[in-house]
């Protein structure tokens, strides 16, 4: 028998609970913004040909945007559709005067040109945050101004929650170099003075730089990559990775995020769950960008 019993249990972070906190306050804003100015803010979701997965997040975000009292418009389009209808369909959304957010649900189908798409977004509605004029805002610092992507505006939520705003000091590695979370993730946490390493599948010994990390952010889609062994005792873990697994491969079936969450939980000071964790917040952010889109008119 062990004497001396070792394991720690981290804190487990409910992403749920405080994405409710943000959409609170999002209608409760959204509201007086109603009763000031008489405009409801308006999200339009595109949706291109028929993946599963998709239209799930979809109709998430349509009864969320219900919730906060938004107007909201779904386009779906067939998988069969061009680019040039697509940009057509943008033209019209970003001069339509009660849509204020838009968001081109990815991936899109491979014959579609996905980078004009994306340019195509007006930067004032762009709530996804990935047109180039909201990418150089973040990455120049300048992000109040910036609409940020709202997988890592969540995640920065969550970390300074438990760390406070200013990381000063703190070491932070972001596994994962994509322009959705990584590299906006990266640009959040540089922002508020984390000392910042972005590692990826070139990298070497990923798991010798993990463990160096007082804030591990895991955004690179590989189910439960990280082991409880690269995780620095008492480090604060954001998982970001939403993996479908089938049953009888020894780990969970269902959903899975990109950390062994049993073995982290025994290491870290505090995690968060897949799910109930980012995916939450992700959403809720959305609104939260939505809703400032329509504060600032649609400007820049
Ligand atoms: N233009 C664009 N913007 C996106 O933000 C975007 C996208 N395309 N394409 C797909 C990904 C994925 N994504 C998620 C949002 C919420 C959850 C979420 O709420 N997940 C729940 C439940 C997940 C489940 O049960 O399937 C959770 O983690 O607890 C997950 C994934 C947004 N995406």
């Amino acid at each position: 028998m062990n004497m001396i019993d070792t394991r720690r249990s981290a804190a487990i972070i409910d992403g749920r609970a405080r994405a409710r906190k943000v959409l609170e306050d999002v209608k409760s804003q959204a509201r007086k913004w109603k009763a000031k100015s008489g405009v409801v803010p308006g999200i339009a979701v595109v949706i291109v040909g028929d993946n599963p997965a998709s239209a799930i997040y979809v109709a998430s975000k349509e009864k969320t945007a219900k919730e906060c009292g938004f107007h909201s418009r779904i386009e779906t389009r067939p998988a069969t559709a061009s680019t040039s209808e697509i940009l057509d369909l943008l033209g019209e959304l970003n001069v339509a005067p009660d849509i204020h957010g838009i968001l081109v649900q990815l991936p899109l189908p491979t014959h579609i040109d996905a980078g004009k798409v994306i340019q195509a977004i007006s930067p004032g509605k762009d709530v996804d945050g990935f047109h180039f004029v909201n990418v150089g805002r973040l990455a120049t610092g300048a992000v109040d101004g910036a609409i940020v992507p709202c997988t890592p505006a969540g995640a920065i939520l969550l970390i300074g929650d438990i760390l406070g705003p200013d990381l000063s000091g703190r070491r932070a590695v972001v596994l994962g170099r994509s322009n959705i979370v990584g590299k906006p993730m990266a640009n959040l946490l540089l922002a508020a003075n984390a000392t910042v390493t972005v590692a990826h599948s070139r990298s070497h010994d990923l798991a010798a730089l993990c463990r160096e990390a007082d804030i591990l952010v895991a955004a690179v889609g590989r189910p439960e990559l990280v082991r409880g062994h690269w995780i620095k005792p008492g480090a604060v873990v954001i998982d970001v990775g939403i993996n479908r697994v089938q049953t009888g491969e020894g780990r969970r079936a269902g959903l899975v995020g990109d950390v062994a969450f049993e073995e982290a939980q025994s290491v870290a000071g505090a995690i968060t769950p897949v799910p109930g964790g980012v995916g939450p917040m992700t959403i809720a952010m959305l609104m939260a960008n939505t809703l400032n889109a329509a504060i600032r008119g649609g400007m820049g």
